[in-house]
């Protein structure tokens, strides 16, 4: 890539807001119907869907609609304290959720794939490891996690 040309951040490669808001709706849909799912999520609120696409947007470089409005992410780990989430609860969340990028056509490409994984991996292993304290010591402060395209230096170019 020319080094004056602009890397898009994942939030812009991935399709902007309607595109997490279109991928969080679509997967919690399927949440609901699957059986090891839908004990855990059955109670959720009814912005649920909206928030995670909002958490999910502004760590990929979107705009800060959820820390500004909606939560933080002292707030977004507190969600996950006490819910006794399994490792298999864990893998059939990501992939459910990459089932759901698929059919949605989001972005394929290695390098933007690389990055989603990446980030899906390190959240919900610690959403799972969260999950078993009742309580935790954390700086309400803390500010947003912020992912990029990480090791593969940028968007895929063919
Ligand atoms: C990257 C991984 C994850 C992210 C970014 C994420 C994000 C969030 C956010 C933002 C909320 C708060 C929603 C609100 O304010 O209404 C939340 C709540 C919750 N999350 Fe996660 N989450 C992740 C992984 C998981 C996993 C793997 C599970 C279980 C399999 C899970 C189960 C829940 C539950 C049960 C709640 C509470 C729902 C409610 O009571 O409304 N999360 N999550």
């Amino acid at each position: 890539m020319a080094a004056d040309k602009k890397i898009p951040t994942l939030y812009e490669w991935a399709g902007s807001m309607p595109a997490f808001e279109n991928l969080t709706n679509i997967f919690y849909s399927k949440v609901l119907q699957d059986p090891l799912l839908e004990p855990v999520f059955k109670h959720m609120s009814p912005q649920h869907q909206q928030h995670v696409a909002h958490f999910i947007a502004e760590v990929f470089g979107g705009p800060t609609t959820y820390s500004e409005g909606e939560g933080s992410h002292y707030q977004m780990v507190q969600k996950h304290l006490g819910k006794h989430l399994t490792e298999q609860h864990r893998k059939r969340w990501v992939e459910l959720l990459l089932q759901t990028a698929d059919e949605l056509g989001m972005p394929d490409d290695p390098e933007f794939r690389s990055a989603f994984v990446g980030y899906l991996e390190w959240g919900t292993r610690i959403a799972v490891i969260n999950s078993r304290e009742n309580t935790l010591e954390m700086d309400e402060q803390q500010p947003m996690p912020r992912w990029g395209w990480g090791e593969t230096g940028g968007p895929y170019v063919p």
